[in-house]
């Protein structure tokens, strides 16, 4: 059974959250694992990797997996359960899904056709008959142990915002398209640091780290640093 572990959480707190996450670190290296995160995208590699910095070193396997259809929960888990097929240890994976309110969430999970077909200019067109340009944009992360028996856990992050023309550098996907709510920058304009703040990716990765540190499940798998000192499991 999925167990899904939903979390939105406020703007500017998720490296807050991240702060004091180095034990996942030292509990990935004492348990002689480390985290793989399973992705053909460099982009999402150079942002999960400076989110994540300093506090959980993640290796990156470059696979391409299949592009499932259905609700972003149900299309993490199954390219988590795709990736732990050639992985051996704790696996992330995630989906990532751009949501126009005015079409019922679509493109959603469906972004990545879109965006090659028509590109961020072609994006916004597609909202033009439209008074409303919200969107928001969704990352769903699943993490499996590597277990193929233990459930796969799935953490969310959504960040809110408009579809606009494009501005800024066209480097990464549909960034230059999308300007989340209370900026006046788009993702392609923002530094990067302002984006892996407040974005759909940095809030998933908080959800992820505050579980690997808390949860019961995953302290058995590994060996995690406790105020009275490690314990070993
Ligand atoms: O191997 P995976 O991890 O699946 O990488 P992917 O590139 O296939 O990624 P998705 O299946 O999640 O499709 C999401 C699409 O949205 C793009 N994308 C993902 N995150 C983005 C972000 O933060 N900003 C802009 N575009 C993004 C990405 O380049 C894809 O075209
Ligand atoms: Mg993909």
């Amino acid at each position: 059974m999925i167990k899904l572990v939903f979390k939105y959480l406020e703007p500017y707190n998720y490296l807050q959250k991240l702060r004091g996450c180095s034990s996942i670190a030292m509990a990935l290296k004492n348990s002689g694992k480390t985290l793989v995160f399973v992705t053909g995208n460099v982009k999402k590699l150079e942002e999960v990797n400076a989110i994540l910095e300093g506090k959980v070193k993640v290796e990156a396997r470059s696979i391409d997996l299949p592009e499932f259809q259905g609700e972003p929960e149900f299309i993490s888990v199954a390219k988590c359960k795709e990736a732990i097929k050639h992985i051996d240890g704790p696996v992330i994976v995630e989906d990532t899904c751009l949501c126009f309110n005015a079409l019922g969430g679509l493109p959603g999970p469906y972004i990545k056709w879109f965006l090659k077909k028509l590109g961020p200019e072609g994006l916004h067109r597609m909202l033009l008959g439209w008074d409303d340009k919200s969107a928001y944009a969704l990352c769903t992360f699943a993490y499996s142990s590597g277990d193929p028996d233990e459930e796969i856990k799935v953490f969310s992050g959504k960040t809110p915002g408009t579809i606009v023309e494009p501005r800024g550098p066209t480097d990464f996907g549909w960034d230059p398209c999308f300007q989340p709510d209370g900026f006046d920058q788009t993702y392609a304009e923002m530094p990067k640091d302002i984006k892996n703040d407040i974005s759909h990716r940095g809030k998933a990765l908080a959800a992820l780290a505050e579980y690997l540190l808390s949860s019961g499940e995953a302290k058995k798998k590994m060996r995690i640093e406790e105020p009275d000192g490690l314990i070993e499991k």
